[in-house]
């Protein structure tokens, strides 16, 4: 049975400075089996001092690309855009030698960026080697929000599309996210978070079942690939 495994802190420093040791290393173990490694990140602030950690790190950049897990559909100039947010925040010093790969697509209606979303992860990043998630005090995980009628078909572990529009009906902007099966595509997945509150809805998601109130079951209580969850 493939499980979670839980690294809780007391402080931000040290669960930053475990986490992207943990993340590099991964990183590496995949630039050496194959000279190249695939890194999926998230949105919102947790990521922030992360990235900030991450980027001053002497590494094998330029042989990293960078995704996001999901992304608000807004133009890349917007503060909200998390590609924007990856740019500023992580693609930064030695990290500005990283590739990237977005989400957003200009010109594209969103519903026809779920196909081109799909073909681009797939032919450039996938196998995602290492991947990182978020959680909101709702219990979204990527942008895969509670009680959205598009839930069922990200859930779906037969749907092979690694992309999905959603809107959330709780929270701004119309989404791109990863489908579940996207998700534990990937090799290595950790969960970042930190706060009270949140550590309240992981108890809370770890004891329950019902993936559609708390999307974070679905990659939580899953036995299909281990969870790494760091937080404080
Ligand atoms: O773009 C997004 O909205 C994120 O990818 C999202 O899933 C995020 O991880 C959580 O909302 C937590 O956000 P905070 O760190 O801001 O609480």
């Amino acid at each position: 049975m493939m499980s979670r495994s839980e690294h809780l802190f007391s402080n931000q420093e040290a669960l930053i400075e475990a986490l992207s040791q943990s993340i590099l290393a991964n990183l590496q173990k995949a630039i050496d089996e194959k000279g190249k490694a695939s890194l999926l990140v998230s949105g919102g602030s947790t990521p922030k001092p992360l990235f900030e950690k991450l980027r001053k790190a002497l590494f094998d950049w330029d042989k990293v690309t960078v995704g996001l897990c999901d992304e608000r559909w807004v133009d890349t100039s917007q503060e909200e855009s998390n590609e924007h947010f990856v740019k500023k925040y992580l693609l930064q010093e030695e990290a500005a030698k990283a590739h990237f790969i977005g989400m957003y697509c200009k010109d594209t209606d969103i519903y026809m960026a779920q196909k081109v979303c799909t073909q681009k992860m797939k032919e450039i990043l996938s196998p995602f080697d290492v991947l990182i998630l978020g959680m909101g005090t709702d219990a979204h995980t990527a942008s895969l929000f509670p009680e959205n009628i598009k839930l069922e078909e990200a859930f779906d572990l037969k749907n092979e599309n690694f992309c999905i529009t959603i809107e959330p009906t709780t929270a701004p902007y119309t989404r791109m996210s990863l489908t579940l099966h996207a998700i534990l595509s990937a090799k290595h997945i950790y969960l970042h978070f930190e706060g009270k509150e949140k550590i309240a809805v992981y108890e809370e998601a770890i004891g329950g079942e019902d993936i559609y109130t708390m999307p974070i079951r679905s990659v939580l209580n899953q036995e299909i690939k281990e969870i790494e969850v760091f937080y404080r």
